[in-house]
């Protein structure tokens, strides 16, 4: 499955036979895409063992090779990384073009924000629409500048300064790509750049940057707001990094398993970190049968291998707060809601309004066409689920360059009466390159 394909790649997904098998997962996005920025800005060579090798990452990959870097994958699949220190990226030639990858274009902007480089990004149509003010405000508080597509979306030239100004700033929105983008704007700016995150979003940046040898620090207040102080002018050192699996991607299998009556799959190396996880905990609240096998630390994230055996499920209510630590995944929980016994009822999920499509609305639309009763709402939805019933199925889903829109309604297909079919597969390859490899694997597919 490849996206340079011009021509949409539709695919039907019909009802499975029970999932078996132990699979792994391609690796994780947010932490290849760090691995990647961090190696770059390091003095030396880094390895990076078990990348994402998707399309965002790949983005991410082209533009640090623009500013610089010397990026390499060696035969047996290891990336090598040859940074040009903190402060020293140079000018790319060309626009860099961030394809359907928000975390490349937010990060990369606080990369840039602190060098005395001009930079031009472009994106897919889908990234496009998505916005940028939630960094290039911060960033303009540090001296960048950015001249912007209406409504601060891409295409976007934007100058960094150097020196750049400290920053002390509190997230009006929970986002770890705004934190990102801050703290790497912080990396070669003097004093000290400071986040302040009153709800906790995925720490994969904090966890690295000082693996890397950042100075920085983490202060937890009783109502749980997070502090995180970050010493400019750093110096990273090289590092050799195993990037785990993507809980992210794990999700449509684990989910495809607890719904196919009779499965029983394994999905091997996956990342736990608790900032990640919210979704094992709510497929466990509506009776989820989730064992986590082997725990253990791989590279500073703890790991694991998830043993998930078909249950029945109720609905739920779940708590907005859990948001950010399953913000990816809430697509594949409404199917898993939508065949749970009662209605399920989520809420405080306007993010999702943002991401590569208006992910409220597009699944709303994408159940209903498969059968499902849904409501709409303006922060969340009402769904109700079928108790176990197959989902009368149909198509062709619209995922507006949605990858987890369309592996969401492909694990549907697996509980469909008469099949899924979603308009398009190629935007897949941005995250989840042989997902269907991986359902034939286990069985679901011929
Ligand atoms: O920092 C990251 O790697 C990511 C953060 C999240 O975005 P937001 O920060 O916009 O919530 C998430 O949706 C995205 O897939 C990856
Ligand atoms: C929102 C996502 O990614 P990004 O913001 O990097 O495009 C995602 O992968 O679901």
């Amino acid at each position: 499955m490849t996206s340079s394909s011009d021509h949409p790649l539709p695919m039907t997904f019909n009802g499975a036979p029970p999932l078996s098998g132990s699979v792994t997962v391609p690796g994780d996005k947010s932490i290849s895409h760090r691995s990647l920025m961090l190696s770059a800005l390091s003095v030396g060579e880094s390895r990076v063992e078990g990348l994402l090798e998707g399309e965002d990452v790949l983005a991410t990959a082209a533009a640090m090779r623009a500013m610089g870097a010397q990026i390499n994958r060696d035969s047996d699949g290891i990336w090598h990384i040859k940074g040009v220190g903190v402060g020293g990226l140079l000018q790319p030639q060309t626009a860099l073009d961030m394809g359907n990858s928000g975390t490349s274009t937010r990060l990369l902007m606080g990369l840039i924000a602190s060098h005395a480089i001009t930079a031009t990004f472009t994106g897919d149509a889908s990234l496009s629409k998505r916005p940028m003010g939630r960094v290039t405000e911060p960033l303009s508080r540090m001296g960048a500048s950015f001249t912007s597509s209406p409504g601060d979306r891409l295409p976007l030239t934007m100058r960094g300064a150097c020196p750049a100004v400290p920053l002390d700033y509190r997230l009006p929105v929970a986002s770890a790509q705004v934190k990102s983008a801050i703290l790497l704007a912080g990396l070669n700016t003097p004093g000290v750049t400071r986040v302040i995150e009153p709800i906790p979003t995925r720490d994969h940046s904090e966890r690295m940057l000082r693996g890397f040898g950042a100075e920085l620090e983490v202060e937890v207040e009783a109502d749980g707001t997070r502090i995180i102080t970050l010493r400019g002018e750093a110096e990273l050192r090289p590092q050799t990094i195993a990037v785990p699996g993507d809980p992210s991607s794990a999700a449509f299998p684990i989910v495809a398993a607890l719904l196919v009556p009779g499965s029983k799959v394994t999905v091997g190396n996956v990342g736990l970190n608790a900032t990640r996880a919210g979704l094992i905990d709510l497929l466990r609240e509506m009776g989820g049968n989730i064992v986590i096998d082997n725990p253990r630390e791989v590279g500073g994230e703890p790991v694991g291998d998830i043993v998930v055996t078909a249950s029945d499920l109720k609905g739920v209510e779940p708590d907005p707060a859990r948001a950010p630590s399953m913000i990816d995944e809430y697509p594949v929980a409404f199917i898993a809601a939508a065949f749970a016994e009662g209605r399920s009822i989520f809420r405080g999920l306007e993010e999702l309004r943002v991401k590569e499509s208006d992910r409220i609305t597009t699944m709303a639309e994408g159940l209903r066409a498969i059968g499902v009763t849904v409501e709409e709402l303006e922060d969340g939805i009402i769904i109700e689920g079928t108790g176990g019933a197959l989902l009368p199925g149909g198509g062709p889903i619209a995922t507006k360059l949605d990858h987890r829109i369309a592996m969401s309604f492909a694990v549907a297909g697996l509980i469909s009466k008469s099949g899924v079919t979603i308009d398009d597969m190629r935007p897949v390859a941005t995250s989840f390159p042989g997902f269907t490899t991986l359902l034939q694997k286990l069985g679901a597919m011929p």
